[in-house]
């Protein structure tokens, strides 16, 4: 019997559910039988009551899946009800996803021959949906699924959109949906929308997952995340770390990782990459990555167990909640429930030097002859050399784009996926539902359970989790993920972080939880933050070293070097009182003295410019005045005998003039004072 002609019944009585392979942030999927098809398949069960409002973006989500008709791309067979859980039957995608094959099997990352037959498929499936207006807007490796045979095909519909789209379902474009890590800044920006451009980024961000085994950034916080993506030069491969990889490749991710999403190719135009010359057949995908790997289910355990592992050793870290977050935020699912007080709690976490820091590699600068040729057939531009070396700002606009975050969180429309999830729209309108060729059957009334089953031997796979309360289980775990508010970085951990020795803390693991409160370990660093919004609204950076910015704003920059003892024993404050040159001691009040001297320093700096325009202004004052008596001992008094360019009128009124803006600045500079003093009595108290 032939694929079309097999009729998947819409009966959950005739599956047999057995373990589970996978988890996502809305759905458990597991191997089943479809028995009177006999056939091996993946139920994707999603627990409808769960959803609250989710429902017509699940609607569209399988509509999608059953209308597509592409060989790289997941379809559904069927789907139906089943008691409050809606079921998808699928072809069964044995060898999982890259992200679980790489985990399982290559934990840093794969080699390019693999890559490039993975990306040629993937790239496909993606001319294939955007020249049917889609956009998929959640390509990543972990929904790339690659079969027992080493087919490719690409997965998860959930977040996609339809370029045709009008009215509210035109303005999901505008809505922040994506992962993170692989999200276009064009996405995160919401400033002009965004077409399907952002997929050819995201699959940028794709080849580089799987040539390292992770995402860049991966290893951050979303909202640190984000700022890199919109701040940094976009990431890329590097010369001399990536030298593995060939010229072509790294042209390739350089072509796809361009900022302005005009200046990316098109999935078609990309499609002719010379990169694809090297892409092979998909047996050798099952030859090479496939072969001695254990069964999806047993790996997927593996991978799961592993994760419990980590959460548990750092109960301590988290609440129950905050574990199950982070938990999804290490396994990269798709949908982030942004709260918009966590971003900016996240913000104001952020030490700015942290940003110019990244151990990612960046592109700028470290490609330099990588334009030589673009990849592409001869007449193609390399437009992006330009774009690239335009991209990386320079330090003193990251430190002043920072100011302005909380004003830039504000305008983002952040809303829980939950909610977005009903505008993603597929390119249907209300009559398409009804189309005959939906085969989406809602059958409200069934109230049949799932027969979860163990496998039969003949199978030859070992039985999974694989009772009633598995599948309940699984469900309202996923429900918890996605319920969850973000809560990363909370200051008060900071102290209390004792990474554990003890058992499943792989290096990966470690690195990344050093990494995340690396921030909090240095003491002053929230509190910091807070001084500079609130108090002054100007960015420091601390804890540099000798010769590094301490103030940056505005036009000026001072130094820690620039600053003089004689500066400093001059300064309104009493230096000594305030801890200079590193006299805080360590010990736990010395904490909050700390993070005065960010403030104190600002101060400082203020005086010192205010009293040196105040001795321009007298100089200034006292040449006008010297001027106008000279004119006054030549002994002729005749007004008329004044010169011409200055009245004696008009140099009274200049002196009045500076009279008073001396007047003001010697307020301003009392305020200050009055302003060291109170800090003064905070920090002795
Ligand atoms: N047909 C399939 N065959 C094998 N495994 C599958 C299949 N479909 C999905 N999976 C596995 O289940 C996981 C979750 O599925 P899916 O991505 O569809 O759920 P989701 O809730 O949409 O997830 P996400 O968090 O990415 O939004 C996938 O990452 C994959 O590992």
């Amino acid at each position: 019997m032939s694929e079309s002609e097999k009729r998947f019944p819409l009966n959950a009585q005739d599956y047999v559910l057995y373990e589970e392979v996978g988890e996502g942030v809305s759905a458990t999927v597991y191997r089943a039988l479809c028995v009177p098809v006999d056939e091996i398949v993946a139920i994707k069960v999603l627990d409808l009551e769960k959803c609250n409002n989710d429902l017509d973006g699940i609607r569209r989500e399988v509509q999608t899946m059953t209308l597509i008709n592409h060989p790289n791309l997941l379809r559904a067979h069927c789907s139906f009800t089943s008691g409050h859980n809606l079921w998808v039957v699928m072809p069964y995608m044995a060898g999982g996803s890259c992200l679980h094959i790489m985990k399982s099997a290559f934990p840093e990352g794969l080699e390019e021959p693999v890559i490039a037959t993975l990306l040629h498929e993937v790239l496909k499936s993606l001319v294939y949906l955007h020249d049917h207006g889609h956009i998929h807007r959640d390509v990543k490796a972990g929904n790339i699924l690659v079969d027992s045979s080493g087919a490719v095909k690409l997965a998860d519909f959930g977040v996609s959109a339809c370029m045709f789209d009008t009215g509210d379902r035109q303005r999901s474009r505008n809505t922040f949906v994506g992962t993170p890590c692989w999200m276009a800044p064009e996405v995160m920006q919401q400033l002009h929308g965004y077409d399907f451009k952002a997929d050819i980024w995201s699959f940028g961000i794709t080849a580089l997952e799987l040539a390292h085994g992770h995402a860049p950034f991966s290893k951050y916080p979303p909202m640190k995340v984000l700022l890199m993506t919109l701040q940094n030069a976009p990431p890329g491969l590097d010369y001399e770390r990536d030298r593995r990889f060939s010229k072509s490749f790294k042209e390739l991710v350089a072509a796809c990782l361009v900022k302005d999403p005009k200046k990316r190719p098109s999935s078609e135009k990309l499609l002719k990459h010379h990169f694809f010359k090297h892409a092979r057949s998909v047996d050798y995908l099952s030859r090479t990555i496939l072969e001695g790997l254990s069964p999806l289910g047993d790996r997927f355990r593996t991978i799961k167990a592993k994760e419990a592992d980590f959460l548990v050793q750092n109960k301590a870290l988290y609440g129950d909640k905050e574990q199950l977050s982070q938990q999804g935020y290490i396994r990269g699912i798709s949908s982030w429930n942004f709260n918009l007080e966590d971003l900016k709690n996240q913000a104001a976490l952020i030490q700015d030097y942290d940003i110019s820091n990244i151990e990612e590699s960046s592109v700028s600068g470290k490609l330099s002859d990588r334009h030589d040729e673009d990849g592409f057939p001869a007449e193609n531009p390399s437009p992006e050399i330009v774009d690239q070396a335009e991209a990386a700002p320079h330090f003193q606009d990251v430190l002043d784009d920072n100011n302005n975050m909380e004003d830039s969180l504000a305008a983002f429309p952040i809303k829980s996926l939950q909610a977005l999830k009903g505008c993603f729209d597929v390119c249907d309108d209300d009559e398409a539902t009804a189309s005959p060729t939906l085969k989406v059957f809602l059958q409200p009334d069934t109230e049949q359970q799932p027969r979860i089953q163990s496998p039969r031997k003949d199978e030859g796979q070992e039985a999974g989790r694989s009772d009633i309360e598995n599948l309940g289980e699984g469900i309202s775990q996923s429900r918890q993920v996605s319920c969850l508010q973000r809560n990363f970085l909370s200051g008060s951990l900071a102290q209390d972080y004792a990474p554990s020795p003890e058992k499943g803390l792989n290096d990966a693991d470690r690195d990344h939880l050093q990494r995340r409160y690396q921030p909090q370990r240095n003491f002053s660093g929230p509190l910091q933050y807070h001084l500079k919004k609130d108090t002054f609204n100007c960015a420091s950076v601390e804890d540099a070293p000798e010769g590094a910015v301490i103030q940056q704003g505005g036009r000026f920059k001072l130094t820690s070097a620039d600053l003089s003892p004689e500066d400093i024993s001059n300064a309104p404050l009493n230096a000594s009182n305030w801890g200079y040159g590193g006299s805080v001691s360590p010990s736990s009040p010395s904490i909050a003295a700390a993070s005065f001297l960010p403030s104190l320093q600002y101060i400082f700096q203020q005086n010192i410019m205010q009293k040196e325009e105040i001795s321009k202004l007298i100089k200034c004052v006292e040449q006008l005045s010297v001027s106008t008596t000279e004119s006054g001992k030549g002994g002729n008094n005749d007004p008329s005998q004044i010169p011409t360019a200055y009245g004696e009128r008009e140099l009274q009124s200049q002196l009045i003039q500076l009279q008073q803006s001396v007047g003001r600045l010697v307020e301003e500079l009392q305020r200050q004072k009055m302003k060291n003093v109170q800090l003064e009595k905070k920090l002795n108290s």
